[in-house]
Formats: structure tokens, C-alpha cells, sequence
């Protein structure tokens, strides 16, 4: 595992687009085409907005970028709440991307089916039947959250289903995700989080016992790829 410290998101958001375009770059050398996964809330906004403007809207070939989601809050697509909205809104709405590479969790249909739905997507892209994403994106929420994996939740433990519907009491809403081994397949999964609200859950997922149930973030260790976290100077204030 490794930890990048950047000063502050804008920082953060540049060092982490290059890393990406570098990654695309490489990866393409060796394949057609560059999978990448993208997380909601709000880290990622100055991100993609910045992967939506010049140099790495021109130096990205979008044509060859297939796009999925982590989670989804199961809200309407217009509701500022739902993340494919978010990511459309800062990124994809401004690049060259072929509808067909752009692959979101469906919330016109019931959480359940969504999931289910979503699951028979990856299986039939992934037709190996192994879901190697070659990039996940990953936030972490103030309480220790990734993905939709909230603390106390079942599907933090989930081992068999590439995805999963529930609802979240804490949020009166239903939520879809990804689960664990899906991300844990992937070649390169980046964790992002900024700002002073996340230092101490910061520091307990990354250098504390090992409580999956309060720290879901901790369930994420890719098998065979490589996990990064990049870091403000902020959020990185209380690792030792
Ligand atoms: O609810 C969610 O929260 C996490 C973290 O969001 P942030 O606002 O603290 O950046 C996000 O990664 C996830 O995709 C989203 O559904």
C-alpha cells in the first residue's frame, strides 16, 4: 500500500489526473481498452473537472475509456444526490465518451433489480468471468464508509454476490454497491479522501486494529493489484 500527501485537493485532484493519465497511457500499450471505476460524493467533483478540461481531456483517449460505478444512492437520476448525476454533470457531460462505454447503476428500476441487473452487466463484459477492473476510484465517508459499505451493514462482508441492494436506515434511503471482492479484483484501486473531518477515521483505517465492521474502508485489499491512497495535507494530520 502506499500513501501520497498532496497539500491540498487541487493539488490532490492534479497529481491524481496525472497518475491516471499515466495508467491509461500504460495500460493501452498492452490492451484496447481502460476500465474505470467512478465513486459519488463530493472528493471526486474537482477531479473530474479537472479530467474534463484541458491537457487531459485532449491527452485521454475517451473513445477507448469504459466507465462504472462504485455505488448509487437509489435516488432519480436528476436528484442532485445520485452520483451518476455527479460524475455526468463534472466529467462525462464534456468528453468525447461513447454513450455504449458508459455503464451506470440503474435507479428507474427497484434497488434489488438494479443490483441484479448490474451484476449481469459486469458478468457479461468481464467474459472471463473475473471482474479486473483496471481502475477503481474510491472515497471514504467521515464514518469510515466505502462503496455503500457503511459500518454494521451485512453486505460489508458480502463474499459471494458482485453487487448488492439494502436499505440504509441512518439515510432513509436504498443504496446499490459493489461489494468487496469485485473491487478486491481490480489492478489498481485509489482511495481519495481531503480535509480535516476525515484525519481520525483516516488514521484508524489505516493504522488501527482491524474492525471491519466499524471501518469498512479496511475491507478493501486488492488480491493481485495495487492500492493507493491519496491524501490531503489535512485529512493526513493525525498519521503518525
Ligand atoms: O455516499 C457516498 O459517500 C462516499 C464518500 O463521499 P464524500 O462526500 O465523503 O467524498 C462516496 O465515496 C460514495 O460513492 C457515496 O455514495
Amino acid at each position: 500500500m502506499e500513501i501520497h500527501v498532496s497539500k491540498n485537493t487541487a493539488d490532490l485532484s492534479k497529481d491524481l489526473a496525472d497518475r491516471i493519465v499515466t495508467l491509461i497511457d500504460a495500460t493501452l500499450g498492452k490492451q484496447d481498452r481502460f476500465t474505470f471505476v467512478l465513486s459519488g460524493g463530493s472528493t471526486p467533483k474537482a477531479l473530474y473537472a479537472l479530467l474534463s478540461e484541458s491537457p487531459y481531456s485532449e491527452n485521454i483517449p475517451w473513445e477507448k475509456v469504459h466507465f462504472f460505478w462504485g455505488d448509487e444512492r437509489a435516488v432519480p437520476f436528476e436528484d442532485e444526490r445520485n452520483n451518476a448525476k455527479m460524475c455526468y454533470d463534472q466529467l462525462l457531460n464534456k468528453v468525447n465518451v461513447p454513450a455504449e462505454n458508459i455503464h451506470i447503476m440503474r435507479t428507474d428500476v427497484s434497488p434489488e433489480e438494479s443490483a441484479a441487473a448490474y451484476e449481469k452487466v459486469l458478468k457479461s463484459y468481464f467474459k472471463d468471468g473475473e471482474s479486473t477492473f483496471d481502475f477503481v476510484l474510491l472515497g471514504m465517508g467521515d464514518d469510515g464508509h466505502t462503496l455503500s459499505l457503511f459500518p454494521g451493514t451485512e453486505v460489508v462482508h458480502e463474499s459471494e454476490a458482485w453487487t448488492s441492494a439494502f436499505f440504509l436506515q441512518a439515510q432513509d434511503m436504498y443504496r446499490i454497491t459493489l461489494t468487496a471482492p469485485v473491487v478486491n479484483a481490480a489492478k489498481y484501486v485509489a482511495f481519495m479522501a481531503t480535509g480535516a473531518g476525515k484525519a481520525e477515521t483516516l488514521k484508524s483505517v489505516l493504522e488501527g486494529d482491524q474492525n471491519l465492521d466499524k471501518f469498512p474502508s479496511q475491507i478493501i485489499k486488492p488480491v493481485n493489484g495495487e492500492l493507493h491512497w491519496f491524501v490531503d495535507e489535512a485529512a493526513a494530520a493525525q498519521l503518525s
